[in-house]
């Protein structure tokens, strides 16, 4: 069964709502519609912009998604400063990308919290894009399938077949991210694979066989064609290069199977 590409534009912690509808805009504007036959885009903003980009997508009935870079295990309550997947469901959020190496650095997030947040996401009809991958010192020290899939299988936890069909996989080595240094194809294929096989093991083969694993890390348009030509790459979780509409709509068409005209 064939998997639709997704190209999802991972904004970080970077532009206020009224720039997130100037990109929006861009990138509606420099991708034609016809290619969103052959490729699934995604925007995910900070939580602050959703609003006014779900309104953009709706009011002018755009073919892009959205969705958030993170969520909170809770469902509502005394969690200052948290937002629920419920919250995010009801602003229409296609995604919730948990599990980020910068949410696992930065705010200590274990397996199991990363497991808790994508069943409060699965709870709430919405696709979790669980992220995983390998920093430096445990590629160099050739762990870096195993730190991966570990990291997959811990994160699914608990899941039902139904459930895990849902899942969106992104490989994220850490080393590649932001830095420039994008994972050779071949680099990017062999997790991917593995993380697949993975799956099969757990799962099945049919359920392994439906789930996108998208590659992250330095992705850009001139790299992109490469990275997607391998079998188990189904798209990519882009950072920097999602900040320019431009750039974005070229990399989504790439992806897509042919440059913009
Ligand atoms: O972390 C990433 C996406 O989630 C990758 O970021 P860059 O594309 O900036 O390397």
């Amino acid at each position: 069964m064939a998997r639709q590409p997704l190209i999802a534009g991972n904004w970080k912690m970077n532009l206020n709502h009224l720039e997130a509808i100037a990109l929006v805009q861009k990138v509606a504007f420099a991708l034609p519609e016809k290619y969103f036959a052959k490729v699934e885009v995604a925007v995910i903003p900070p939580f602050t912009d959703i609003r006014s980009v779900q309104t953009l997508i709706d009011g002018d009935k755009l073919l892009l998604k959205h969705g958030a870079q993170d969520v909170s295990e809770h469902d509502s309550g005394a969690y200052t400063g948290e937002v629920s997947a419920p919250m995010l469901a009801k602003l229409g959020c296609d995604y919730v990308v948990v599990g980020h190496s910068e949410r696992r650095e930065y705010h200590a997030e274990t397996d199991e919290v990363v497991n808790r947040k994508a069943r409060a996401v699965l709870k709430n009809q919405m696709a979790p894009i669980v992220c995983v991958g390998e920093p430096l010192e445990v590629r160099e020290a050739g762990g870096h399938v195993e730190h991966s899939t570990s990291q997959l299988i811990n994160g699914l936890k608990g899941l039902k077949a139904e459930q895990v069909r849902q899942v969106v996989v992104a490989y994220e080595p850490v080393w590649a991210i932001g830095t420039g240094k994008v994972a050779t194809a071949a680099d990017a294929q062999e997790v991917c694979a593995a993380l697949r096989a993975a799956l099969a093991d757990k799962y099945g083969r049919d359920i392994a066989d439906e789930i996108r694993i998208l590659y992250g890390g330095s992705v850009k348009s001139s790299n992109i064609g490469e990275l997607i030509g391998q079998t188990d790459i189904d798209g990519a979780l882009v950072g920097g290069a999602s900040l320019n509409g431009d750039e974005f709509a070229k990399l989504s068409a790439m992806a897509a199977g042919g440059p913009l005209p």
